[in-house]
């Protein structure tokens, strides 16, 4: 569907609850088809964000930043007739999650947040990060995907993911070749960790129902939750054991179990 002029590939299953599933830096809406039957009794709406899988990436770079991307959310929900949603995400879905909780609050139920920030705090880690980024983006241009994702996936904060049986590991390999060169590079520019706005002094603002979800082996990442749990005024912090940075994928059964839960408990 056609959402502010970007096509976008949007996935709808099931009725009831409307529980919008953002997925993480290289994945795409397959990020979530293991746990589709776990979640029947929620209508779920799984997109590509800007830049990644079956959706549209622009040349633009400015047209992947935050604003605009959480503006594509909620262009969705309209054409869905959805007025308030439960957003869960992953890691840069995540931070794109709680992007849109700040600028459209009256569009939120409840926030699921896996393994995510909400930026950074000073304007000195932003600039570092915009230009390890820039690098990043440039080595993906330079080199191609392939060569990316071979690095990307060596990364210690995937490690405990060299556990999995083969055909999973294989699965999120496939996931991450499917992306063009333009798509990732142009989503780190627009909308990485480092470009965002930092949100740590809105937390506050965040009023619904907050989960945050991090992996015991994720220290950074669990660090960062335990901060956020420490200024959101209605958060509940799960740190999952023996599983690294995608819970979702090490977990399915338990991550599937506990976000029903928090929907479910009304
Ligand atoms: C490596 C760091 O940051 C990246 C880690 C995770 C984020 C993500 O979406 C990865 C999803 C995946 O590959 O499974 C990504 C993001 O938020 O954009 C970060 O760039 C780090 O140490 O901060």
């Amino acid at each position: 569907m056609e959402l502010n002029g970007i096509r976008y590939h949007v996935e709808q299953y099931g009725e009831g609850e409307p529980l919008l599933l953002l997925h993480g830096f290289t994945g795409s809406a397959d990020t979530w088809r293991p746990l589709l039957r776990s979640w029947g009794d929620f209508r779920l709406i799984a997109v590509d964000l800007i830049g990644h899988g079956r959706t549209e990436a622009p040349k633009s770079v400015e047209r992947y930043q935050m604003k605009q991307a959480a503006a594509d959310l909620a262009a969705l929900l309209d054409a869905l007739r959805i007025e308030k949603a439960n957003v869960l995400g992953y890691s840069m879905g995540g931070r794109l999650a709680l992007s849109f909780a700040i600028w459209y609050p009256h569009r939120l139920r409840r926030l699921v947040l896996e393994s995510s920030s909400p930026g950074l705090k000073t304007e000195a880690e932003r600039r570092a990060r915009q230009e390890a980024d820039e690098a990043l983006a440039q080595m993906i241009e330079r080199n191609g995907v392939r060569a990316f994702v071979d690095y990307w996936e060596q990364l210690p904060l995937f490690a405990t993911q060299k556990k999995l049986p083969k055909p999973v590991q294989d699965a999120i390999r496939r996931e991450r070749l499917r992306h063009t060169e333009r798509g990732l590079a142009n989503s780190l520019r627009g909308m990485g960790t480092g470009v965002q706005p930092s949100w740590w002094d809105r937390l506050g603002e965040v009023k619904v129902p907050v989960l945050l979800l991090c992996g015991e082996y994720d220290e950074k990442f669990c660090r960062i939750a335990a901060d956020m749990h420490e200024r959101l005024p209605n958060s509940e912090l799960v740190c999952v054991q023996k599983v690294g940075h995608a819970i979702h994928v090490e977990q399915p059964g338990i991550f599937a179990k506990i976000v029903s839960e928090l929907i479910k408990r009304g």
